[in-house]
């Protein structure tokens, strides 16, 4: 910031000793600083302007156009105090980040029509370069002035349109080809792209554009492109593939949001599983808090969603936040929200923290376990003042939230060793579901496959039908660790390994790491699974030292909560090391 100040300083100082009539105007619009030069010209009395805003000194300065679009502006005529003065605008940037604008009142009008005719200058040159271009391409193209008239036209668009160049040059292109929206192009400076054209039963992408000139609209450019062409009919197979994928999240979208009874997309016939599916449909409909259990991608977060959409609040947000993957300094603002000039990079206008988004909805707060306990209390005030206050700020927020917590955690071990708040846990453990591990509801396993194979059906536009005995085999006996979220990750894997046309899955199709003989195959020497597998070890021994605390174990390996957090999904632990050793 210091060697920063230094450099308008010394901006300052040479536009002075320049005697150049100039003005500095920080990012949010006060005036800096100004020169002698500048106060005589503007006639700024000394006193009065340090600290204004350059809106209310001189009202019709185009300078929060600078501001907002970041381009400079040259040479901007505007009258003040009955006198025509042209200013020409500079942001200055550093590190991506707009300081300021530098205002230079010109001096000289003639600087100006130099401008023009440099712009001039250059359009006949862009103007030319695309006379080369137009060639004998394989595509229709036109050239527009900025009033629209066509200026030149390629050999392709005269068949097209059975003209000759001579003939037409001049003419408003409106005439020749009425469906054009240049007009529109031109006035907003917006390019409409996208569009298709016909004309003898032949299809063709329409794109008109518009050519700038620095800050200047100096014409414009029509694409008459075939559909037929090869590239084209490449591009438009793969814009029907995305168009037919958002067809399909919009589909699914939709299925979510109107289905009677959210419960039933959570798959799970085990007699466990309808246990719980049960108690959960009972408890959506009141506004308690509820702990659910279970180990990494059981569905904690399935259910948490599904409560909500069938409680009175479905209509209102489901704000979800893993705490355990926001680094710990940025947790407060996360949950909370923080106000302007908080912290060093606090956005302006400050920003609504995770409770405040929730209002009148459900919160979902992931991994509660590896809440560190300053932050506890805090949730714990929360909830039983019904009000936050933003870090920074002072003013109390009503909130009015369901929460809905998870973990994988042991919270009664933690609270016994005092890393959990008992009053929290009390409050959060009203009521408890207890999902179980994939591993002990095996029967449920085909109807995940199923469902999974059908979604990724869908997505990737593949028709499997199924899988061999082989791979049932596996599917069946494999313990899981990672649960359904595993699961989901192998078979898209498999989809992504797929023949053309292939209808069945096998055993070969799915990732070396799982298939193996475990999660990372004892037999693979290659340095990447070798790394990996001691990388689990030092894992798992530091969740042991510390018996499972994730927080502690983090330390013990030197790398950040998040990070670790990371690497346990990576490597399928759920942070309770004596499953998978
Ligand atoms: N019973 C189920 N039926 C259908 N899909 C499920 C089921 N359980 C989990 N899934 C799917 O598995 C994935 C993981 O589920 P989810 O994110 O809810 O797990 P989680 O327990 O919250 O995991 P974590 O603790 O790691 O955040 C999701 O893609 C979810 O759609």
């Amino acid at each position: 910031m210091r060697a920063l100040e230094l450099k308008l300083d010394e901006l300052a100082g040479l536009c002075e000793g320049l005697d150049l009539p100039a003005y500095w105007v920080d990012r949010y619009g006060f005036i800096q600083w100004a020169t002698s030069a500048a106060l005589q010209r503007l006639g700024w009395p000394e006193g009065l302007w340090q600290g204004r805003r350059i809106s209310e000194m001189m009202p019709q300065s185009r300078i929060f156009e600078v501001l907002a679009g970041g381009q400079s502006l040259r040479c901007r005529e505007l009258t003040y105090i009955g006198e025509t003065i042209q200013i020409s605008y500079q942001p200055c940037w550093r590190d991506g980040e707009l300081l300021g604008v530098w205002a230079v009142i010109e001096q000289q009008e003639k600087s100006c029509l130099e401008l023009e005719e440099e712009e001039i200058g250059a359009s006949r040159l862009l103007i030319q370069m695309y006379e080369t271009l137009l060639g004998d391409l394989l595509l229709g193209l036109a050239v527009v002035d900025s009033n629209g008239v066509i200026i030149t036209v390629n050999q392709y668009w005269e068949k097209l349109f059975g003209v000759n160049l001579a003939e037409i040059q001049g003419m408003p292109l409106k005439t020749l080809f009425p469906e054009s929206h240049m007009g529109q192009v031109l006035a907003t400076g917006q390019p409409r792209i996208g569009e298709t054209w016909t004309r003898d039963d032949e299809v063709y992408f329409l794109s008109e554009l518009p050519l700038r000139c620095g800050e200047l609209i100096i014409g414009g450019l029509v694409k008459l492109v075939p559909v037929e062409n090869v590239e084209t009919r490449d591009l438009v197979a793969r814009y029907q593939l995305l168009e037919r994928k958002l067809l399909f999240y919009q589909s699914e979208l939709s299925a979510l949001k109107h289905e009677e009874d959210p419960f039933v997309a959570i798959i799970g016939e085990n007699p466990h599983m309808v246990k719980v599916k049960n108690m959960a449909r009972k408890v959506a409909r009141g506004d308690a808090t509820v702990l659910i259990l279970g180990e990494s991608g059981t569905g904690k977060e399935v259910f948490a969603q599904a409560i909500h959409r069938a409680s009175p609040r479905a209509d209102q947000p489901f704000i979800s936040i893993n705490c355990a993957a926001i680094p710990e300094n940025l947790l407060e603002a996360e949950l909370f929200g923080y106000e302007e000039g908080a912290f060093t990079g606090a956005v302006k206008g400050g920003k609504a923290g995770k409770f405040e988004l929730a209002h009148g909805g459900t919160l979902f707060l992931d991994e509660i376990g590896d809440m560190p306990l300053a932050m506890q209390a805090k949730i714990l005030r929360a909830l039983q003042e019904r009000q936050i206050v933003r870090v920074g700020g002072h003013k109390p927020i009503p909130v009015d939230v369901r929460l809905i917590a998870a973990t994988n955690r042991d919270l009664v071990a933690m609270m016994q060793a005092g890393e959990f708040r008992s009053d929290l846990y009390y409050r959060l453990s009203v009521i408890t579901l207890q999902l179980p591990p994939l591993r002990e509801r095996r029967d449920d396993i085909p109807a995940l496959v199923k469902m999974l194979i059908e979604k990724f059906n869908k997505k990737y536009l593949t028709s499997v039908e199924g899988y061999d005995k082989e791979l049932e085999r596996f599917l069946l006996s494999y313990s899981w660790p990672g649960n359904v979220r595993q699961l989901e990750n192998v078979l898209e894997y498999a989809f992504n390994m797929l023949e053309p046309g292939q209808k069945l899955l096998t055993l070969q199709d799915l990732p070396e790491q799982v298939t193996g003989g475990g999660p990372l195959g004892e037999n693979d020497l290659r340095l990447e699974t070798v790394v990996a597998r001691a990388e689990k070890k030092a894992i798992l021994q530091a969740l042991q030292a510390t018996r499972g605390n994730r927080m502690e174990a983090a330390r013990l390996l030197g790398i950040q909560r998040s990070a670790f957090y990371q690497k346990l999904k990576k490597y399928g632990l759920s942070g309770k090391e004596e499953d998978h050793d």
